[in-house]
C-alpha cells in the first residue's frame, strides 16, 4: 500500500482526494427550478447543519456548476436527503447531463422546488449568503419548510463509493465501550 508521508506537505489532488475521502457523508441532490418551470439538480457531499438560531445549512457547488447558476438565479434551493435505495439516483445528479431528471420522480415544495420521491428527507431554503471557497462557492441557506422524515437509512459516500449502511445502529456509548475492549495501543493513556 503507498502511503503519504505522514506530516508532508508535498501532496497532489488525487493524494488530497484519498485523504479527504476517509471523511464520510451522506449525499443530498440540491435542487431547483429555473424561470422556465424546468428543474435542475447536482449530487452534493458539501452539505452540513450551520446553525439552529437562525436555522441556517450551507454547502458548497464548484465555480463551473450548471445547476448553480440556476440556483443563483432562483435564490432558492431543496435539499434532499439520500437514502440507501437511491445510489442511482444520486449517479444520476453526480455526473453532467442534460436531463438528470428524466429517471425521478419529484413533487413540488411549496415553493415549488423538486422533492425527489423517496428521499429520507427535505428541507427548503433561500440563499442567504454566498462567500469564496477556492474553486467552489459557500453558499449559506436560510431554512424555510422542512418535509417529512422517513424511516429508512441514509446514503453514505466514503473513499469514492457508497458504503452499506445495513450494520446495526452503533451508539456512542457502545462504539466507546468497543474501542476500550479492543484498544491495542498500550496503556500509556491511562
Ligand atoms: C456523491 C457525490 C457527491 C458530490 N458532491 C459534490 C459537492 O459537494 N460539490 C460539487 O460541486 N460537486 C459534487 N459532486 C459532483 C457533482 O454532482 C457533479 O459534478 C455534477 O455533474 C454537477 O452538476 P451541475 O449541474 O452542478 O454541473 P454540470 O452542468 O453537470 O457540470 C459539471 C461539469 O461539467 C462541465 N460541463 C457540463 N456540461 C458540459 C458540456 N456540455 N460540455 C462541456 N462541459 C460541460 C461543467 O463546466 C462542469 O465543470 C458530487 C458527486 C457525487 C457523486
Ligand atoms: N466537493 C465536490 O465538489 C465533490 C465531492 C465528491 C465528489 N465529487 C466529484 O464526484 C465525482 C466522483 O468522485 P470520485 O468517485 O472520483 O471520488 P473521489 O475519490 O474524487 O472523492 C474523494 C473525496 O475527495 C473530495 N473531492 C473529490 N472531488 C472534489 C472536488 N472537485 N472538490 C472538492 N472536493 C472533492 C471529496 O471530499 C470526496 O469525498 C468526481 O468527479 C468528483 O470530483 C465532487
Amino acid at each position: 500500500m503507498t502511503r503519504t508521508p505522514y506530516g508532508s506537505a508535498d501532496f497532489d489532488t488525487r493524494q488530497f482526494r484519498t485523504a479527504m475521502g476517509q471523511f464520510c457523508t451522506g449525499v443530498t441532490v440540491i435542487t431547483t427550478i429555473d424561470d422556465g418551470g424546468a428543474p435542475a439538480g447536482f449530487a452534493c457531499q458539501s452539505f452540513a447543519a450551520l446553525s439552529l438560531d437562525p436555522p441556517l445549512v450551507l454547502f458548497c457547488p464548484k465555480k463551473t456548476s450548471r445547476s448553480w447558476k440556476v440556483i443563483e438565479h432562483s435564490g432558492k434551493f431543496c435539499v434532499n436527503v439520500l437514502s440507501n435505495r437511491q445510489q442511482d439516483v444520486s449517479a444520476a445528479f453526480g455526473a453532467p447531463g442534460d436531463d438528470k431528471f428524466r429517471h425521478v420522480t419529484w413533487d413540488p415544495s411549496p415553493a415549488g422546488l423538486p422533492v425527489i420521491r423517496h428521499a429520507l428527507t427535505w428541507v427548503e431554503c433561500d440563499v442567504e449568503r454566498v462567500t469564496d471557497g477556492g474553486d467552489h462557492h459557500i453558499v449559506i441557506g436560510r431554512a424555510l419548510t422542512l418535509g417529512e422524515v422517513l424511516q429508512d437509512k441514509p446514503l453514505l459516500f466514503y473513499r469514492g463509493g457508497y458504503l452499506s449502511t445495513e450494520h446495526p445502529r452503533v451508539t456512542p456509548a457502545q462504539a466507546e465501550l468497543e474501542n476500550f475492549l479492543t484498544w491495542t495501543g498500550g496503556d500509556t493513556w491511562l
